[in-house]
């Protein structure tokens, strides 16, 4: 119940409709249900001769003109039959497009409840979400919910009219033939249900099997070319071909399942409607039923039956709804990540100052561990330090992706997490280790931030970025198109361009975390020189492994295990003993090598 309470909270906006979709069907089940009275009225009392008992019946043939006339005149009561059809189409019509209409809606306000939410999360959450699992909800659980409220829920409005309708009239019609008509229906609905939740476990199999499908060719189509590079298409196709032997198995099985149930509920309903066409012929010679109640009850019969078989597994899908709608509402309930809007919004200068800050993201595991320096507003600081140190978590701390649980951080002297989240993002440009580009243009890649900015400085930002001549060559230029993940692009182009995206903001502060691994020292020269020179000079913070990207900054901080080791520009770390004199000298000596195999 719980559960679909939860699909009618995604229903707002839409109850109406889908009520009035439900009226559809009572209705179309109304004209359905007449239609076989007037056939035993018109079988009983018109060809025959016996009393019309229903009030309303003689009403209804009063006004088609008597008993006398529409014997003489039997094409009326073919008309009649015709229009009840036709009314009955009409609301079938406006029952398939208000349900439609309803549930296409609220399928519409699910993504977008999860698409705005997600878009609310923290960065926390993102970095450790299975994105492939947050499609499945965002995708095929509003589907099954689409579905089950497109098709099945508005059924069971109409089979629960039907039965009891039908049996009303049944009851009236002769007491004795709506019990044989009736004797089996609680023997199919039990075993619909029966069968429908036993093979509940086949279905979700099935509908298991289906993802993993779809994991393995999404994860081969994503990596196609390390699998390539790696020669290991055959590895690929062989686990490729057991997922799919696995899901075809699965279907096979579900499919023979389904046969059996159709062909066993098939037989028992047809000797259902054998036991009322024997039982209702022999009392009908006795003359204990009239002809027209033998077609009325063999007639309801299929009626009845169709519905209640059907039970079985709308109550299946109901559940499966209702597992999925639990699986939206898992996501919509992670808390959102507060914005803090109320806070303040200073002009900032640049100027930084770490005091004695610790982070951890897990609880007694340190990542940062009493860091403290200071940074001039324009001033470069360079962070160097093995793989693990902490370099991107201190720097992640900035544009406040993460708060810090001890110390200080001050811009221009304000405590950072008195500064609105929003606005500390727009001041700080961060240029990620891992650039993504968007499969648009190279020009709206560039301008994703602000799409109105003018063509002239996304000029300039990839003049800045050095990838402005690289450009150039593509034939498109500036609109060359991005393949998905910007696959038809080099590395260090992406990084590039992934540069040129953050400095076309002129954020006072500007971070580079390793974003210059993937270009060659000429091109990262020429990138810190294009930068250093720009007249509103940025406080920037570059991280990297590379002696010669860090040596010119005015201060350079030795990171290890989360602690600063050592501190100082080139020339004084270089006089000292420590890991940056070590790093010098094995890039140097490498660097030696490689110039002597050249000469070679
Ligand atoms: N989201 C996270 N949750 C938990 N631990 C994390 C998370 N991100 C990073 N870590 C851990 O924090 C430590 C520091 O990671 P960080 O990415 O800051 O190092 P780094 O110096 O930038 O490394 P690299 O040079 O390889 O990029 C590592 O031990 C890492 O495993």
């Amino acid at each position: 119940m719980k559960g679909l309470k939860s699909i009618f909270k995604f229903m707002k906006g839409s109850k109406f409709i889908y009520a009035m979709s439900i009226v559809s069907i009572v209705l179309a089940t109304f004209f359905t249900v007449i239609g076989p009275l007037l056939v035993k009225t018109t079988i009983d009392s018109i060809i025959g001769s016996k009393e019309i008992s229903s009030i309303r019946m003689i009403k209804t043939i009063n006004f088609l003109g008597g008993k006398e006339y529409l014997r003489n005149n039997l094409w009326i009561i073919g008309i009649a039959l015709i229009i009840l059809t036709i009314f009955r189409g009409l609301f079938l019509y406006l029952k398939n497009t208000l349900s439609s209409k309803a549930s296409e809606n609220t399928a519409k306000n699910m993504r977008e409840q999860l698409y705005d939410h997600i878009q609310r999360l923290p960065y926390e959450y993102h970095v450790k979400a299975d994105t492939g699992d947050l499609i499945q909800r965002c995708s095929s659980d509003v589907e099954t919910i689409r579905r089950f409220l497109a098709v099945q829920l508005v059924e069971i409005g109409g089979a629960i009219f039907t039965l009891v309708f039908v049996s009303y009239i049944m009851f009236n019609l002769n007491v004795k033939m709506a019990l044989v008509s009736m004797a089996v229906v609680p023997i199919i609905f039990i075993f619909a249900f029966v069968f429908f939740s036993k093979v509940q476990k086949v279905f979700l199999e099935a509908d298991e099997a289906e993802g993993k499908l779809s994991t393995v060719l999404q994860e081969n189509l994503t990596g196609i070319r390390v699998v390539k590079a790696f020669a290991r298409q055959k590895y690929e196709i062989e686990k490729f071909n057991e997922k799919n032997e696995k899901y075809k198995d699965l279907v096979y099985k579900l499919i023979k399942l389904l046969a059996w149930y159709w062909a066993i509920s098939d037989f028992i309903c047809m000797m259902q409607i054998g036991a009322v066409l024997v039982l209702g012929s022999l009392w009908a010679a006795k003359g204990h039923i009239s002809l027209g109640t033998l077609v009325v009850f063999t007639t309801y019969e299929g009626m009845l039956l169709w519905p209640v078989r059907q039970m079985g597994r709308i109550l299946t899908d109901m559940g499966k709804s209702i597992v999925a709608v639990g699986r939206i509402e898992e996501v919509l309930n992670e808390p959102m990540e507060i914005l803090e809007e109320n806070h303040e919004k200073p002009e900032i200068q640049g100027n930084v100052s770490f005091e004695n800050v610790c982070f951890e993201y897990e609880k007694e595991k340190p990542v940062l561990n009493g860091v403290s320096f200071d940074i001039n507003a324009g001033e470069t600081v360079a962070i160097l330090g093995p793989t693990g140190s902490g370099k991107s978590s201190l720097v992640h701390l900035l544009p406040r992706l993460y708060e810090y649980n001890n110390g200080s951080i001050k811009i221009d002297g304000r405590e950072l997490n008195t500064i609105d989240k929003k606005w500390i993002r727009k001041n700080v440009g961060l240029v990620l280790q891992e650039p993504f580009l968007f499969a648009k243009t190279i020009k709206e890649n560039i301008k994703i931030s602000n799409p109105n900015i003018e063509d002239k400085k996304v000029l300039d930002a990839a003049e800045i970025a050095s990838i402005h001549e690289d450009i150039m060559c593509f034939d498109k230029g500036y609109d060359t198109a991005v393949g998905e993940r910007g696959v038809s692009l080099s590395g260090g182009q992406k990084q590039r361009i992934a540069i040129a995206r953050t400095i076309i903001n002129e954020c006072p502060i500007v971070v580079f975390d390793d974003s210059l691994s993937a270009v060659d020292t000429e091109t990262d020269i020429s990138i810190r020189e294009a930068l250093n020179g720009r007249k509103n000079k940025s406080t920037t913070i570059i991280i990297s492994h590379r002696i010669s990207t860090v040596k010119e900054a005015d201060l350079i901080l030795v990171l290890d295990k989360g602690k600063i080791v050592q501190r100082g520009n080139h020339e004084e770390l270089l006089k000292k003993e420590g890991l940056y004199k070590r790093v010098y000298e094995i890039q140097n000596s490498l660097e030696d090598n490689l110039e002597n195999v050249s000469v070679n």
